[in-house]
């Protein structure tokens, strides 16, 4: 049975003052998916996901979080997720027990309740040892831990991470993304903002590309990979007066334009991929053209980054 939308997104529009920061922005969320919105500074994220979250309210357009509508039922909407990126709600003179049973009371949990729900999630983000030690006192990557643990109090079925990972170390930053595949082996579903494309490639299911506040392109990583124009095909040959006739090859089998620098030669794959390669290999050879390297690469998301966003004027 196909599953309901987490979140569905419909032509929604929104302006400051006379300037259309979002323009008619559609996308689905499906349950259990990791979903990045992905784009320049700028681009309209935060305003979205803000829109999403009941803390903006749209011109145009609808939202719905698990079928509840933003503007008609925001504190449905509320009870549906957690929200990260609002470290600035943490006491940094109270431990991280305390923080985190001030949040589970808030919640509505008994005393007794919020005390075992804090130590449990500790556990889980590896803070037991430091359950009693101030904020104040905490790294920037134990501080990001602990907001992702009070975004859980409230078990939510959706989180909201606002670049969860901005200012981390890489090997705090790769504890992140264990901890955020966890939550996502566990059901949740997960909407996170980033400017970091591997971030990106490693954790989302799909990704949505804006720019300037329009929907540029929403896909898996790979199918936004393929749009640009799929693989590369890298060609050496021991000298350089190989590479004539070699790039003879390669434009006699590919329609696209064919590189040359230096003993290199180059060309996108395009749709015609694997199939492409193999007659160009047989060419070659019947050609009599030797070859010193060959290389097929993937283009990466920062090429579709680069190539589908303009960024900030
Ligand atoms: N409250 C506001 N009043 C006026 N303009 C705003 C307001 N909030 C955001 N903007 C403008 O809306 C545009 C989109 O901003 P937004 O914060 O959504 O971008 P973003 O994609 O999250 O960027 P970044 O990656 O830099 O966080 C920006 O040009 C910003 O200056």
């Amino acid at each position: 049975m196909e599953k309901e939308n987490a979140i569905e997104v419909a032509h929604v529009q929104k302006r400051f003052g006379d300037r259309v920061v979002v323009h008619d922005v559609s996308f689905a969320v499906r349950q259990g998916e990791v979903f990045g919105l992905l784009g320049p500074n700028g681009a309209g994220k935060t305003t979205t996901l803000k829109m999403i979250t009941t803390l903006l309210r749209q011109d145009g357009g609808h939202i719905t979080v698990n079928g509840f509508d933003t503007l008609t039922q925001p504190q449905m909407v509320r009870r549906q997720f957690g929200l990260t990126g609002q470290t600035a709600t943490i006491d940094q003179d109270l431990t991280a027990t305390e923080n985190l049973v001030i949040f589970a009371r808030l919640n509505g949990l008994s005393r007794s309740a919020a005390r075992a729900r804090a130590a449990e999630l500790l556990a889980s983000f590896d803070l037991t040892n430091a359950a009693n030690q101030r904020l104040s006192e905490f790294s920037g990557g134990m501080r990001r831990r602990l907001d992702l643990a009070v975004s859980l109090i409230g078990a939510p079925s959706i989180l909201f991470l606002d670049e969860p990972t901005t200012g981390l170390d890489p090997r705090t930053r790769a504890q992140m993304w264990a901890t955020i595949r966890d939550l996502v082996q566990q059901g949740s579903t997960v909407v996170l903002t980033t400017q970091y494309l591997e971030e990106a490639d490693q954790l989302a299911d799909r990704i949505a590309l804006i720019d300037h506040g329009r929907m540029v392109a929403v896909g898996t990583p790979s199918q936004l990979k393929q749009q640009i124009g799929g693989s590369r095909l890298s060609l050496e040959v021991p000298a350089a007066s190989w590479t004539t006739p070699a790039q003879a090859v390669v434009q006699k089998v590919l329609s696209g334009p064919v590189m040359v620098e230096k003993r290199t030669v180059t060309a996108d794959l395009g749709p015609d991929g694997l199939p492409a390669v193999n007659t160009i290999l047989q060419q070659l050879q019947a050609a009599g053209v030797p070859l010193s390297n060959f290389a097929m690469q993937e283009p990466s998301l920062d090429d579709v980054f680069l190539r589908m966003t303009v960024g900030k004027n």
